[in-house]
This record gives structure tokens, C-alpha cells and sequence, in this order.
């Protein structure tokens, strides 16, 4: 491929909230520059097939069916899955043009991803729904790529929608992110109308990289895959210099040293290239051999030629954990593949790197050998969930969510993910100062009729600095003004099934979106159920102290309805620290489940005790009680909480 000159590279990413058209646009955009064919093939619905849990939940991390497809046929013919990048060349103003389309994940529980991929973008396209209007995403996406100084291109799709509304529409973009409506193009990515201007657009408003070719080499990482023949491929934007085959380079992170072996872009797939210049955006390979060599936001230079490295990021928490185990526990090992494989198709169906899911073994006196596994937010482990139970058919049961809560003693401050290692803070022996809470700032979006309903939901999980606005006056009869809320929320209180509710009480239209916000103080403790005076470590919740009696009440209810009645009368109980706050009781049955069937039912008694021993096989023994996995189930299933 032939080498472009910095002033003819263009280096963006598309910016919407989910479902807005980003992967519809990029599939067009890739067609009108004649970087794919015009006409789908067959195999993208075995693609989509493969994606399921992704597509159903309409989330996706790039362009969707070229990037899917891209990715499943790399791995399979290259073995490479670098696709999060992708090169176009484009004839402007009598040259040819480079542009790089550079992939993000677009989702709240990814913002630190986002800022990874738009760092090495000088331009972003904001696409926004003509008939659904600004949502909750627009508007954080839209905030990390002002910060980084981009410049944005706005955009209104589906305008060949008969809902679309686009003058409306405008103003609200205007009323919310202060954009001259002159500048919004008007689209329908379905058709194909007005793309051709949104390419014009990329071509004549976003500025091309700065960077000089006879500085120091400076090449900044911001994505890293795992190659099984050539070790870690970086891609990079270089920033200063040159980069090409045999250079060695180092890195600022590490001072580790290395050979490039390879240089090439994505146009789609890996194109070698002869060397990556100031403003170009490729990959690497060089003699990498561990991930955890690769350090995203690493900065790599020429060996003996120093530079400033870049602003690196901090890379994201886990946010929300969970315990994952088999039901039958000789299963753990393929539990833990299953873990791996799972944590592989996503990381590459969300644009994640490696290290977006954290995994811990754990064992647990009730349920055994399992995993502790570290998400980014809700929504990653809801599909990460989803992918294990419906992809690898595993016989899982999974915990419920938490959240890392800050505990503060006299001496030092200790972060706690599971439940079971939460002190005891009504024994004032165990000296702790303060238990502190991750708090996020939510927005919410709605039609001003669900503003009551909202407002309700938000202090039924105990918000607080609860405001809100308009984003428009609603200038149509049919159109109701909508109001964007805010409010402080605990992070706990979403990770259930606050969503859910949302969406529920809002007939659909609210849209969600959150940051960090810190840690609180609060009042929390530990809540334990006992199960014939034995505590079931695997359900043990935290709780505020204002919502113990109610939650109390609520799960030893919901327990005594799951748990098949026993040889003899089981006590189910709820503690916090050594008081007992709520309780149900389960009344005994009778053994012998033939003791009913008379001489000459041979056939009968033996399927009787058939029956008895394959729901035996699927119980969990705690304590001298047995608890069926589905039991688990319901019990451990947020949504029903
Ligand atoms: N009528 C119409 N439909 C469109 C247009 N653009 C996209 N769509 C439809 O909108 C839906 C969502 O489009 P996608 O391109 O998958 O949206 P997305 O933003 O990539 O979604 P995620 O990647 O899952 O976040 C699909 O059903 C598209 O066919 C458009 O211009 N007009």
C-alpha cells in the first residue's frame, strides 16, 4: 500500500448511543469508499448467529457486519484479531485521502476504553438518532471527545424514518452541546443519503494529525491483541518519526527492548506496509512475547533516542464482581475454560483488551471451588453472563453482583469484593472507623410525563442531589418536552435490576447513562441467611441499614419458596451481625417417596427412586440441608430481587 503524507490522513471514530446507526454508518462508509463490496454475503448471518448475546443485546464494538465478520475470519484464516482499526482511502479535492475509522465501545461501563481508542483520533462523528433524539451516551460520549480536544462532526441518521423529527432534533443539539445547526448533517445511513458528505465532512473539518517526520520516533499504544505465532501485536498511532522493519525500539513504560518484525494498517484486513508515519495509525509486530509486556497507553521510542512519553491512562476498574460456580464440582476446571473462552469472544465482540475481566478462584463452604470474576459494569457482566450460560451450556450457578466497598480501620483501609469478608461492624471490637461506598453521577433522559416516575425510582434506591432540566420545549403536539435528570446513585443500586425498572417504568424511553462519583460513607452491613443455624456464606448480601428489615423479610420469604420442604423442620433466618431480623419456617415431609406405592408397582417404585436420585444429583448439601440448583437459581437471580 502506498504511503500517504500526514496532511492527507484523517484519523476518527464514530460516537452514538446504542442502536443509533454507528455500525450501519461505518458499513457504508467502508462500501462508498470501496474498501468492502457493496453486496452482503450469506455469511453474515452466520456471523450474527455467533455474536448472539451481543446482537440481542444491541450492543456491538464497531462496525457490525464487517467488523464481525472481519474478526471471525481472522481468527480463523490469520489467527489475528486486530480489527479494531480500519483504513479507507477516499479522493478529496484531487487526492487521495487516508482515513482511519477507529472503533470504540460506546458504553458507559467502557468510558476508559473510549477514551483509549479516541486518543488516537483528532475527529469524531456524533451521530444522533433523528427520531429518538439526544439519549444519556450522546451526551458522556460526546463530553470525553470535547475533553480531548476533538473536533465533532454532528450527524442526523434515519431520516428516511417517518418518526424522525431532524429540525427538532437540531435544536436540541444546539440546546444540549451548543452546535450551530448549520454544521449537522442530515443523513439516512439505510439509504445511502447524504454519506457521501459526512465522508466530504471528515475530509475538509477534521484537522490531520500534527507530527513531524524528522522527530524522534514516537509511537503511542493504544490497543494490544495476543497473536498465537507472533506474540503481542501493538496498534499504535505514531505520533513523530518513522517506524519500519528492523528498527528497535523501546519502551517508555517498561525500558524493555524490541525488533519490529512487521509494520502494516488495516484496510480492512492486515496490510503490510514498508514503514508508519507521524499521523498514521497501524499495528506492530515486534518480539513481544507476554500481554503483560504490552501496556496501553505505553509510549515507544527508538533505542537510544529518548522522548516524553504521552499522557498514559489509568486503566479501568472492576466495578461490579460476582462468584461463578459449577453445580457439580468436578466440573471446575471446565468452568474455568469456559471463563476464559468466554472472557476471549468478548473482549473482541466489545472492543475490551485482556484484562477487562478480572478472574480470582474462590471457594466457598456452600457451593465449593469457583470463580470470583471482576467486570467493568453491569452491562459487560450481564453479557459476559449470558455468553457462559447460553455459548458453553455451562452448569453454572453465579452470585449475586456486588460492588468493592472501602472498609476503613484505624490503621488502614482495606477494599472488599465478596460479602463473606465483610466485617462485622456491630462488634466493637473489630475497629472499624468507616464503610464507604462507590457512588456514580447518573443522568437520566425522559419525556417530562416520566419525570414523577423516575424521580420515584431514584429515591427508592437512595439518590440524592436529585435535579433536573429540559432539553426542549417539546415544540410539536405530538412530541412531549423531555427532561434530562441528575442525581447522585450508590453503584449497588444499579447493579441489580435498576435498568430493568427504567426501562419499565419509562414504557422504553428513558435512556441511562452514569460516571464515577467516588466513594461515600454509608451505613452498611453485612446481612447472613441461616439455613437450619447454618450460614449460607454464597448468599450473603450487603446492605444499608435503613432497608435491612424490608430486604430481610423480602429473601427469607423467597427462600422459604424455593427450598424443598426436608426430613425435618428447617428454621430459615436473616442476621445481621448477632441479631436475627427476620424469619420463616419450613415444615418437615415425609422420607420415603415409594412408602405411598403397594407390592406389585415394581416398575413404578423403581422410577420413583430414580426420579429421587437424579434431583439428588443436582442438589447442593449445605449444612444437612439440600437446596436443588435451581433453587440457586431463583434465589441468586437479580431480576426477580
Ligand atoms: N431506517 C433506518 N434505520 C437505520 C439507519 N441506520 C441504522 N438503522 C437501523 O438501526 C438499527 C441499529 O443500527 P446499528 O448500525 O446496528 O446501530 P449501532 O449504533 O451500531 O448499534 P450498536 O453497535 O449495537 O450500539 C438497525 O436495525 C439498523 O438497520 C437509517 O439511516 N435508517
Amino acid at each position: 500500500m502506498e504511503e500517504f503524507p500526514c496532511e492527507v490522513i484523517r484519523n476518527f471514530s464514530i460516537i452514538a448511543h446504542i442502536d443509533h446507526g454507528k455500525s450501519t454508518l461505518a458499513d457504508r462508509l467502508l462500501e462508498l469508499t470501496g474498501t468492502i463490496e457493496t453486496k452482503s454475503t450469506g455469511l453474515n448471518q452466520q456471523v450474527l448467529d455467533k455474536l448472539k448475546v451481543e446482537r440481542e443485546r444491541g450492543i456491538t464494538g464497531g462496525p457490525s457486519i464487517v467488523m464481525d465478520l472481519l474478526r471471525f475470519a481472522a481468527q480463523s484464516v490469520f489467527q489475528n484479531d486486530l480489527l479494531t482499526k480500519l483504513s479507507m482511502i477516499h479522493m478529496a479535492h484531487g487526492k487521495q485521502h487516508l482515513l482511519n475509522l477507529i472503533d470504540t465501545p460506546g458504553h458507559v461501563d467502557f468510558a476508559w476504553e473510549v477514551s483509549r481508542s479516541l486518543a488516537a483520533c483528532q475527529g469524531a462523528l456524533l451521530l444522533v438518532d433523528a427520531s429518538q433524539g439526544v439519549q444519556a451516551q450522546s451526551i458522556s460520549v460526546f463530553h470525553i471527545a470535547k475533553e480531548r480536544g476533538l473536533k465533532i462532526i454532528p450527524v442526523l441518521t434515519k431520516i428516511d424514518l417517518p418518526a424522525s423529527q431532524p429540525e427538532r432534533m437540531a435544536a436540541q443539539l444546539q440546546s444540549t452541546f451548543g452546535i450551530d445547526p448549520s454544521e449537522i448533517l442530515h443523513i439516512s445511513a439505510k439509504t445511502g443519503q447524504g454519506v457521501e458528505a459526512v465522508l466530504r465532512a471528515i475530509v475538509d473539518r477534521i484537522p490531520p494529525p500534527s507530527g513531524n517526520i524528522n522527530s524522534p520516533l514516537k509511537a503511542f499504544m493504544f490497543d494490544s491483541l495476543y497473536d498465537r505465532y507472533r506474540g503481542v501485536i501493538s496498534l499504535v498511532s505514531i505520533q513523530d518519526g518513522i517506524i519500519q522493519k528492523g528498527d528497535k525500539i523501546a519502551s517508555c513504560h517498561t525500558r524493555k527492548k524490541y525488533e519490529i518484525t512487521e509494520v502494516g494498517v488495516m484496510h480492512p484486513e492486515e496490510v503490510p506496509t514498508s514503514s508508519l508515519q507521524p499521523g498514521q495509525v497501524g499495528y506492530i509486530a515486534c518480539n513481544m512475547k507476554e500481554s503483560s509486556e504490552a501496556h496501553i497507553g505505553d509510549t515507544f521510542h527508538r533505542v537510544g533516542a529518548l522522548v516524553d512519553p504521552m499522557p498514559g491512562f489509568q486503566p479501568s476498574k472492576a466495578m461490579v464482581y460476582a462468584g461463578v460456580f459449577p453445580v457439580d464440582s468436578n466440573d471446575f476446571i471446565k468452568l474455568e475454560e469456559s471463563i476464559k473462552r468466554a472472557r476471549f469472544h468478548i473482549r473482541f465482540s466489545l472492543t475490551l483488551t485482556d484484562r477487562s475481566v478480572t478472574i480470582q478462584r474462590e471457594s466457598s463452604t456452600a457451593l465449593g471451588q469457583g470463580c470470583r470474576l471482576g467486570f467493568l459494569g453491569t452491562l459487560h457482566m450481564d453479557v459476559f453472563r449470558q455468553r457462559l450460560e447460553d455459548e458453553y451450556d455451562a452448569n453454572i450457578i453465579i452470585t449475586a453482583p456486588t460492588v468493592p466497598y472501602k472498609i476503613i480501620y484505624k490503621d488502614k483501609t482495606v477494599m472488599i469484593s465478596n460479602p463473606t469478608e465483610f466485617p462485622d461492624t456491630s462488634d466493637t471490637s473489630c475497629r472499624v472507623k468507616q464503610v464507604q461506598e462507590p457512588v456514580v453521577n447518573a443522568s437520566i433522559i425522559v419525556p417530562e410525563e416520566y419525570m414523577g416516575e423516575m424521580m420515584n425510582l431514584c429515591f427508592a434506591h437512595r439518590a440524592e442531589n436529585l435535579d433536573h432540566r429540559y432539553l426542549d420545549s417539546g415544540s410539536t403536539s405530538e412530541a412531549s418536552a423531555r427532561a434530562i435528570l441528575t442525581c447522585t446513585l450508590p453503584l449497588s443500586e444499579i447493579v441489580t435490576d435498576f435498568f430493568d425498572q427504567l426501562k419499565s417504568r419509562s414504557s422504553g424511553y428513558a435512556s441511562f447513562d452514569y460516571e464515577d462519583g467516588g466513594y461515600k460513607a454509608s451505613d452498611l452491613a453485612k446481612m447472613v441467611f441461616l439455613l437450619n443455624g447454618k450460614p449460607v456464606d454464597a448468599l450473603a448480601l450487603i446492605v444499608h441499614r435503613s432497608a435491612q428489615h424490608e430486604v430481610g423479610k423480602k429473601w427469607v420469604k423467597k427462600l422459604h419458596k424455593v427450598i424443598p420442604r426436608q426430613l425435618f423442620e428447617v428454621p430459615i433466618q436473616a442476621a445481621v451481625g448477632k441479631k436475627i431480623i427476620a424469619r420463616e419456617t419450613l415444615s418437615a415431609m415425609r422420607a420415603d417417596v415409594t412408602a405411598g406405592l403397594y407390592g406389585g408397582h415394581y416398575e413404578r417404585k423403581m422410577k420413583h427412586l430414580e426420579n429421587q436420585k437424579e434431583s439428588k444429583r443436582k442438589m447442593k448439601r449445605i449444612g444437612s440441608v439440600d437446596l436443588p440448583q435451581d433453587a440457586f437459581f431463583d434465589i441468586l437471580s437479580t431480576k426477580s430481587n
